[in-house]
Order: C-alpha cells, then sequence, then structure tokens
C-alpha cells in the first residue's frame, strides 16, 4: 500500500510527476436532441477523446456501421454480456438493449485517455455508482418539445410509430437532468458544440492542475 494519489508514477527523468487517469464523459438527452451531432463533432477534433461503442440489440439504421456506431448484436449475445460481467452499464431503453463493454472502456482510461459516452439516464446512473470523481454528465436539451418532433422526423431514420413512441418517453426522460453536472441547450448546433467542448477543456485543466500539486507534494516529501 502507498498513500500516493491514483495513476501510475512517471518512472522517466522526471519521475514525481503522475499520469491523469482519462475522464468519462456522458452525454444524455431524449432522443433527437443532438447528442450523436454533438458527439461527432468533438471527436473529429480531439485525438484524446475516443467513443465507447456500445452494443445494441436495435436493428442498424440506414448507413449506420457496425462496430463504428454500436456493435449490433442479438439478445442471445447481449443476455450472455451482461452474465459474464462484460458490461460497464445496461439498460432497455425503447423496446431495446443498449450497454457499454468494460473492456475498452478500461484500457483507454487506465492509458489517460478520455472516453465519451452516448447513454441514457439509466447507464448514467449505474456509471455513477463506481465511477466517482472520473465522471463528467452533460445533459442536452432541446430548444423546445416541438423542434425536438421536427428533429426526429428530419432525420428520417425512424417510422412515424417509432418517433411518436420517443415523444412520449422524451418528458420523462428531461425530468432527469437534475442528475447531470452540466446542461446545454442545442438550440444553434455550433453554439451547442463549443459549449460541450468548453466543459470537456475546464474538467480535464482542472485534473491536470491537481495532478500537477499532487506530484509537487511527493517532490517535497523529499523522493529519491
Ligand atoms: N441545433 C440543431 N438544429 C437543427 N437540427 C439539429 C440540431 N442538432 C441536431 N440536429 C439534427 O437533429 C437530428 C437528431 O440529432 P441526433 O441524431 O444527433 O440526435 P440524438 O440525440 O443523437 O438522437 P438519438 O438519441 O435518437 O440517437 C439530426 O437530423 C441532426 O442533424
Ligand atoms: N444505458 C445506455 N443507453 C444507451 C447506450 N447506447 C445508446 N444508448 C441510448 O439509447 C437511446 C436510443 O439510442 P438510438 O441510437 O437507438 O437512437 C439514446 O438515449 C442513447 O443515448 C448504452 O450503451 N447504454
Amino acid at each position: 500500500m502507498t498513500d500516493e494519489p491514483q495513476g501510475a508514477r512517471d518512472q522517466g527523468p522526471d519521475h514525481h510527476a503522475i499520469h491523469r487517469r482519462g475522464l468519462m464523459l456522458v452525454l444524455s438527452s431524449p432522443s433527437g436532441a443532438g447528442k450523436s451531432t454533438v458527439t461527432r463533432a468533438l471527436l473529429a477534433g480531439d485525438d484524446a477523446l475516443s467513443l465507447s461503442v456500445s452494443v445494441t440489440t436495435r436493428p442498424p439504421r440506414p448507413g449506420e456501421v457496425d462496430g463504428r456506431d454500436y456493435r449490433f448484436i442479438d439478445e442471445h449475445q447481449y443476455r450472455a454480456l451482461v452474465a459474464s460481467d462484460g458490461l460497464l452499464e445496461h439498460a432497455r431503453v425503447f423496446d431495446n438493449y443498449y450497454g457499454t463493454p468494460r473492456g475498452p472502456v478500461e484500457a483507454e482510461l487506465a492509458a489517460g485517455r478520455d472516453v465519451l459516452f452516448d447513454i441514457d439516464w439509466q447507464g448514467t446512473q449505474q456509471l455513477a455508482e463506481t465511477a466517482g470523481s472520473d465522471l463528467v454528465r452533460v445533459f442536452i436539451l432541446p430548444p423546445s418539445m416541438a423542434e425536438l418532433e421536427r428533429r426526429l422526423h428530419t432525420r428520417a431514420q425512424d417510422s412515424d410509430e417509432v418517433v411518436r413512441h420517443r415523444m412520449a418517453r422524451a418528458a420523462d426522460e428531461m425530468s432527469h437532468w437534475p442528475e447531470y453536472d452540466y446542461i446545454v441547450v442545442n438550440r444553434v448546433v455550433n453554439q451547442a458544440i463549443a459549449d460541450v467542448r468548453a466543459i470537456l477543456t475546464a474538467e480535464r485543466l482542472r485534473r491536470q492542475r491537481q495532478l500537477g500539486l499532487a506530484g509537487f507534494v511527493n517532490a517535497m516529501r523529499g523522493a529519491p
């Protein structure tokens, strides 16, 4: 046992430095508010951020690619993953099952890389039980319910029945916003992207500063 702060010690020339464990950035919203749009923009300009690719039993939408957007699996495979503790969190959302594969996320975080999750409030609650201060939760709200419905229709990837079902669930999902650390209203998409990017930058700096301080304290203790 040591009393060192979390993180691996650098064995190089500056051996008092402590590497930061990656943070977990969660984006949640009612369906159609813009999580995937914001996610794509954040990932495009940020090499230190990677996406947690979920598994789902939902059939692929036109244009979705297995392994990039989701890993598309059947219910039997999903149950096997749950039984083997292969998922960090999992939930039933809109009549389908979704989950976050454990292995890739743990590897990325241990390497000091940040991981982005596009998951619902149920999954976020489960991550919060174990992630502690690694977790940063952002809830994205649409400017209005009418605009949310318009976006679901103009995305043109779900049937009218699916859109109706998702709209019927939207108010209940939005009632979970107080469980999040930040709220972003996605009115103008570039502004929403800039807002989430600013949150990520601030949270990274905060962690870096804490570790800089911890490294400094180690050095002052006179470690050789
Ligand atoms: N600020 C915005 N203004 C207008 N349209 C937008 C805006 N943000 C996103 N959209 C559009 O709204 C639709 C839904 O966005 P997106 O697919 O990103 O939502 P989502 O929250 O990821 O949905 P789901 O939870 O169903 O995956 C898309 O067609 C997207 O281009
Ligand atoms: N708890 C989890 N929720 C997830 C996961 N992956 C996606 N989702 C959420 O499901 C809905 C619907 O997504 P869609 O792609 O079918 O439109 C949306 O709220 C996602 O955020 C997951 O691994 N766990």
